[in-house]
């Protein structure tokens, strides 16, 4: 079931602002920090204390976090060539099939973002820009209560399409193995990255920032992740450079009276079931639409096999919100800046052009959000936590950096010299304003 609120109740609840560090933690999850720390703390204190274990120590805090969080250390913290060769070698036709559909059609769709470098001449003087791919990146995979094989394509295949030459990819192990999922081992081979780590949550962020014995810093991290994930991404950022963030997942879907009941239904559960954290959220002007949907969640609940974290999710962070009609729905949204936002409406495509602020819209009922999730084109990894006011999802651009080119003759330089050296001398600065000066 579904709780179905007014504008108001939700304003004050579901739909309220929600900066990652406030984020309201299931008793669950205060509980297990408890247990694993020793004392109550916030999730951002429990990992400032990974991260800072993991830059003092290296490989022995990696080590003895692993273990302690995922239930088991790895014999080795780089996953050795031959089992990324088992892994794909292992993997069923049909699968492979699926995983190579994907990875071509969201290589295509991210060689559709132009990467230029240009120089000109018409700007006085010659002006330009460089495009260079970030040297070294890390990529991050969820794997701690579901393996997301998908996550791989959609942070290593941008990276690849920018020309980034070093690419490491981070997994936690499955509970209490020590080893990645063979699934995920299997994507990274099939797209050709080799330099793969058994480690996940803060403990593998730090590792990816700070460098440790084993893993090489890097230059930026990408990727998705939960709560911790998110968190250590943000604490780290500055020593090294983040994507976005990409943490719990988020939907709101928008439906009119026409909106199917068991699709919109279904929709909210996919994402429901990713985390206790997620959110999924109906909005309609529709009271009738909002019970039938209310009580599909209910039905479909029964046989899912992840029911207790989506009835839990959609209990704590999801609902159906009546709005008076379709225009306040998408001001709500625009204000919430969801990550994902599904147009179950009729005519999609004009109401698109009043949203300002989402990861990803999907345009009626056949660009359902699972499909963007796997193989639609576009990367899965998109902005939470009402980041996507100013954040984008990942895309190639986020691969690489601009160096700027300045190139100027004596003639410009004479002709720019003395505005150089006013401007200069406006902000006091002498050193600066004579550096012009003996130009002129
Ligand atoms: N926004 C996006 O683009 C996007 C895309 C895909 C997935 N996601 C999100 O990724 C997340 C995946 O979460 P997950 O948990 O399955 O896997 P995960 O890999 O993100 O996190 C697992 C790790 O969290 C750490 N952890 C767990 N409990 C902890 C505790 N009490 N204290 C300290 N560390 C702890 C452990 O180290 C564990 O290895 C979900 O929230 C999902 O919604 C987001
Ligand atoms: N819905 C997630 C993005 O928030 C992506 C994903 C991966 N696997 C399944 N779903
Ligand atoms: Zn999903």
């Amino acid at each position: 079931m579904l709780s179905i609120y007014s504008v108001e109740e939700a304003s004050a609840r579901i739909l309220k602002r929600r900066p990652f560090d406030e984020t309201v933690v299931p008793p669950a999850v205060a509980e297990s920090l408890k247990a694993t720390f020793g004392r109550p703390l916030t999730p951002a204190e429990a990992v400032a204390q990974i991260l800072s274990e993991v830059r003092r120590e290296g490989d022995p805090a990696l080590l003895r976090w692993t273990e302690k969080l995922d239930g088991r250390a790895p014999d080795s913290l780089r996953v050795p060539q031959e089992e990324l060769d088992e892994a794909l070698a292992a993997l069923p036709g049909n699968l492979r099939y699926s995983l190579e559909q994907s990875i071509a059609r969201v290589r295509a769709f991210h060689q559709r973002q132009p990467l230029t470098s240009w120089i000109s001449q018409d700007l006085g003087g010659t002006l330009g820009q460089l495009i260079r791919p970030i040297r070294r990146v890390g990529l991050y995979v969820p794997a701690g209560t579901a393996p997301l094989p998908s996550s791989v394509i959609m942070t290593a295949v941008p990276a690849q399409v920018a020309g980034v030459p070093e690419i490491a990819i981070v997994a936690p192990p499955v509970r209490g193995t020590g080893k990645i999922a063979g699934v995920i081992l299997a994507t990274a081979a099939l797209l050709g990255v080799s330099e793969v780590y058994t480690l996940g949550g803060a403990q593998a962020i730090a590792a990816l920032a700070y460098g440790t014995q084993t893993l090489p810093a890097v230059d930026k991290i990408f990727g998705p992740g939960n709560l911790f994930v998110t968190l250590a991404k943000k604490q780290v950022y500055g020593a090294v450079g983040i994507d976005s963030l990409a943490g719990p997942t988020e939907t709101v879907v928008i439906a009119d009276e026409n909106a199917r009941p068991e699709w919109v239904a279904a929709d909210l559960l996919a994402q429901a079931e990713h985390d206790l954290l997620a959110s999924a959220i109906l909005l309609t002007p529709c009271r009738r639409l909002a019970e039938a949907v209310s009580q599909a969640v209910g039905r479909q609940l029964e046989t899912l096999s992840r029911a207790e974290i989506a009835a839990s999710s959609l209990a704590a962070r999801g609902g159906a919100v009546i709005t008076r009609h379709l225009e306040e729905a998408i001001g709500l949204s625009n204000a919430y800046g969801p990550e994902h936002l599904c147009l179950a409406v009729a005519d999609p495509w004009r109401w698109a052009e009043r949203v300002t602020s989402a990861g990803g819209i999907f345009l009626g009922e056949n660009s359902f959000e699972v499909l963007g999730d796997y193989i639609a084109g576009p990367s899965h990894v998109m902005p939470t936590g009402g980041s996507a006011r100013f954040a984008s999802p990942l895309n190639v651009w986020d691969f690489i950096h601009i160096i700027s080119l300045i190139g100027l003759t004596p003639e410009d330089a004479r002709r720019l010299g003395p505005s150089a050296a006013l401007l200069a001398r406006s902000e006091g600065l002498d050193a600066h304003a004579r550096a012009a000066e003996v130009r002129q």
